[in-house]
C-alpha cells in the first residue's frame, strides 16, 4: 500500500480498523509474554487505544506511524500534550514513556530499535500487501534486538473472500517469515470479523502468536 492510500484513508476518516476499546487478545496475552517496564514497540500503529492499555500497566511505548493526523488524534482525543520534535526523517511526539515518530516504518534504522524489548503488532503486518509485507518482517527480523519478543495478530480468510488490506496471513507465512529468526507459538485461533462487519457466513479468523 503506498503512502497516499493511508493518508486518504486518515484525511476521509475512513478508519475501519480502529478499535475504540482495547484489543482482548492484547489483555488476554501480552503480560504473559513481555514483563511490564519493558520498552514495547509498535509498528503502523494509528490511534490505537492499545497504547494506553500498555501504559497504564507500566510499559513504556515506542509508536510508528505514516500519519501525522493520527498521531494528533491520538495525543487530542486522550487529551494529552505531546512534546513535538523532528528527528530526522521523523516528527517525534512524546509525553513521559510514551513516544510517537511520525514517518515511514521503512526508514527506520536498527540503531532506532536498539533499546526495544517486545513488540506488538495488531493490523500491522495485515496492513501490507504481500511484497512489502515480507520487506517489513525481513526488517524486524534484522532490527529488533536479541532478546526482543513479539505479540502478532493476524487475520486468515479464503482465497477472493475480499481484497485486503487487511490482508489474509496464513500460519506458513509467519512461519516463513519469523521462523529462523524467533521461536513461534500461536496461542489462539477464533472467528473473527473484519471491521465489525458480520455476515451469515463468515470465513474470517484471527489468530494470535507468542515470537521468543
Ligand atoms: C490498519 S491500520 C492499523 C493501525 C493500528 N495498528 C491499529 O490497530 O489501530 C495501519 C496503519 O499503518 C499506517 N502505515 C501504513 N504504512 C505505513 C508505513 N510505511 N510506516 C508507518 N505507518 C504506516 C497507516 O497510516 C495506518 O494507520
Amino acid at each position: 500500500m503506498e503512502s497516499a492510500f493511508w493518508h486518504e484513508r486518515w484525511e476521509n476518516q475512513q478508519i475501519g480498523f480502529h478499535q475504540p476499546h482495547t484489543h482482548e487478545l492484547l489483555l488476554k496475552y501480552f503480560s504473559g509474554v513481555v514483563k511490564p517496564g519493558a520498552k514495547v514497540f509498535v509498528p503502523l500503529c494509528g490511534k490505537s487505544k492499545d497504547m494506553l492499555w500498555l501504559l497504564e500497566k507500566g510499559y513504556r511505548v515506542f509508536g510508528v506511524e505514516l500519519s501525522e493526523l493520527a498521531a494528533r488524534q491520538f495525543f487530542e482525543e486522550n487529551q494529552l500534550k505531546p512534546k513535538i520534535t523532528q528527528r530526522g526523517d521523523f516528527k517525534e511526539y512524546a509525553l513521559d514513556e510514551l513516544v510517537i515518530w511520525v514517518g515511514d516504518f521503512f526508514k527506520l534504522v536498527k540503531s532506532d530499535l536498539a533499546d526495544i524489548d517486545a513488540w506488538y503488532d495488531r493490523a500491522a503486518m495485515i496492513a501490507l500487501p504481500p511484497e512489502m509485507r515480507q520487506r517489513y518482517v525481513q526488517q524486524l527480523c534484522e532490527q529488533l534486538p536479541e532478546q526482543a519478543k513479539g505479540l502478532l495478530i493476524t487475520l486468515q480468510y479464503p482465497n477472493g473472500y475480499r481484497e485486503g488490506p487487511p490482508f489474509s496471513v496464513l500460519e506458513g507465512e509467519v512461519e516463513v517469515g519469523y521462523g529462523q529468526r524467533f521461536s513461534i507459538d500461536q496461542l489462539e485461533s477464533a472467528e473473527t470479523t473484519v471491521n465489525g462487519k458480520q455476515t451469515d457466513d463468515n470465513p474470517v479468523t484471527e489468530q494470535v502468536y507468542k515470537l521468543d
